[in-house]
């Protein structure tokens, strides 16, 4: 049974401090924000865990094998080195969308994300160590099939990324409302959802799903893991077999 950790990172009181005293550069913001994405990727990736970007201002990561203490750290490291610091919300759960509910809840309770004096807050709690399990994450991973000879090398890259973006809105909505999952866009044609216990009928209903909806043929591979990592690279490993065999769902415990 899935038992996922999942973190909200939000930048506090980041509205205000984005027009005070006066609007700051956006080339400065879209900078700073993609700067501090990749410091909160490479260290939960470093311990095993995936981080989204999401909306920058809020990010969401996967931090199975993160302790609080690692959380702690990353915060006063933030802290030490950018105009701004981060508050973090922890939950877990098997279905990563309560997860997720339960995180915001943590810091929606500790205060607003404009409240001047809400800073740095770490609230909630993760799996305790001897609580581990190896199939605790499971991640898929979904790629259009053939975007490039259907779509990059086809059309102009705005009206490519209005396809990729479309089939991208309605995998998102349909994994959240009917498989209580939560997927993320991660560039490209790609597409990691992390997922509650669903089987190969769940993930073969989501893409028939999407190409009824939108028109947008998409692949997937899926993966378990005692972490994000690990789940998400035995996805990317099952994702090289429906490329191989022309299949559109392979599920890594079952092909191997
Ligand atoms: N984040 C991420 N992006 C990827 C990954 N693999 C491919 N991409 C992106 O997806 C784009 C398209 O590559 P592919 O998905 O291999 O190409 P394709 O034309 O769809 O071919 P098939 O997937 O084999 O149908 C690349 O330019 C990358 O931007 C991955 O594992 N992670």
């Amino acid at each position: 049974m899935t038992n996922t950790q999942v973190t909200l990172v939000q930048i506090d009181n980041y509205g205000p401090w984005t027009v005070t005293p006066e609007p700051r550069r956006e080339a400065d913001l879209q900078t700073m924000q993609s700067r501090l994405f990749a410091e909160i990727s490479q260290f939960v990736g470093n311990r095993g865990g995936y981080a989204f970007f999401t909306r920058f201002d809020n990010m969401i990561a996967v931090t199975n094998g993160c302790s609080l203490e690692d959380h702690a750290l990353l915060q006063e490291s933030i802290g030490n080195r950018y105009p701004v610091t981060l508050s973090l919300g922890v939950a877990t759960g098997t279905s990563p969308v309560q997860a997720l509910s339960d995180a915001t809840a943590r810091l929606q309770e500790a205060g607003s994300a404009q409240d001047e004096t809400r800073r740095e807050c770490l609230e909630g709690r993760g799996i305790e160590d001897g609580y581990r399990a190896d199939d605790d994450v499971q991640i898929a991973h979904f790629d259009v099939v053939n975007a490039t000879g259907n779509y990059t090398d086809e059309l102009n890259a705005f009206d490519t990324f209005i396809e990729i973006e479309q089939g991208y809105a309605e995998l998102m909505r349909h994994m959240r409302y009917t498989h209580d999952s939560l997927s993320f866009f991660v560039g490209g044609d790609n597409v990691i959802v992390v997922c509650p216990d669903l089987e190969a009928a769940d993930y073969e209903e989501a893409t028939a799903h999407v190409e009824d909806a939108v028109d947008v043929e998409m692949q997937v591979g899926v993966g378990r893991g005692a972490s994000a990592h690990e789940a998400g690279f035995a996805a990317k490993h099952a994702l090289e077999t429906c490329r191989a065999d022309g299949t559109r769902v392979e599920l890594e415990w079952e092909t191997a």
